[in-house]
C-alpha cells in the first residue's frame, strides 16, 4: 500500500440486508472506485457490537441499537482506496436518514420507519483510527 491508500470498514446493517439493498451498496462503493478487499455475511453478537460500538455503550439509545443491529445477518466489508474513510462517509450521507442528501445511499435508500431507531442502511468508519480497530474486531484475519 502507498501510504495515502486508506481503508474503512463498511456495514450492511440488518435492515439493508432486509430490504435486498446488499448489491447496491457494493456497487456504489464500486462505482465511485474503491476496491473491496473482504467481505463476509454474518449475525453481530451482543460480544462484537459492545466492541464494535464501545463509545456508546452508555446512551439511552444504546440497547435500542443492538437490538436493530441483531435483527438479523450484516454484511461486513473493508474497502481500500485513497481517502476512502472520507469518501464512504460521503457516500453514505449524514445520520438521520430523513434529512440525508439525495443521491447519498442514506439519502436514497432509507427513511425513518417510526421504529424509534434510526435505521440507515450502513455503517462506515469515522476516522483512520477507527477503521484499524474496527476492521480488526470484524477481520482479525486481516
Ligand atoms: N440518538 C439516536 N437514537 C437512536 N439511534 C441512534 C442515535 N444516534 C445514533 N444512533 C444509531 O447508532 C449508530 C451509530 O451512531 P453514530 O453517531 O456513530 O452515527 P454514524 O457515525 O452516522 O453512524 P455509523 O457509526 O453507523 O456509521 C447510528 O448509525 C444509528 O443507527
Amino acid at each position: 500500500m502507498s501510504e495515502t491508500v486508506e481503508r474503512t470498514l463498511i456495514l450492511v446493517k440488518p435492515d439493508g440486508v432486509k430490504r435486498g439493498q446488499i448489491g447496491e451498496v457494493l456497487r456504489r462503493i464500486e462505482a465511485k472506485g474503491y476496491r473491496i478487499i473482504a467481505l463476509q455475511m454474518r449475525e453481530a453478537s451482543a460480544d462484537l457490537l459492545a466492541e464494535h460500538y464501545a463509545e456508546h455503550t452508555e446512551k439511552p439509545f444504546y440497547a435500542d441499537l443492538v437490538a436493530y443491529m441483531s435483527d438479523g445477518p450484516v454484511v461486513a466489508i473493508v474497502a481500500e482506496g485513497e481517502r476512502v474513510v472520507e469518501g464512504f462517509r460521503s457516500l453514505a450521507g449524514t445520520t438521520d436518514p430523513t434529512s440525508a442528501a439525495p443521491g447519498t445511499i442514506r439519502g436514497d435508500l432509507a427513511r425513518d420507519w417510526g421504529t424509534g431507531n434510526i435505521e440507515n442502511v450502513v455503517h462506515g468508519s469515522d476516522a483512520p483510527e477507527s477503521a484499524a480497530r474496527e476492521i480488526a474486531i470484524w477481520f482479525p484475519e486481516l
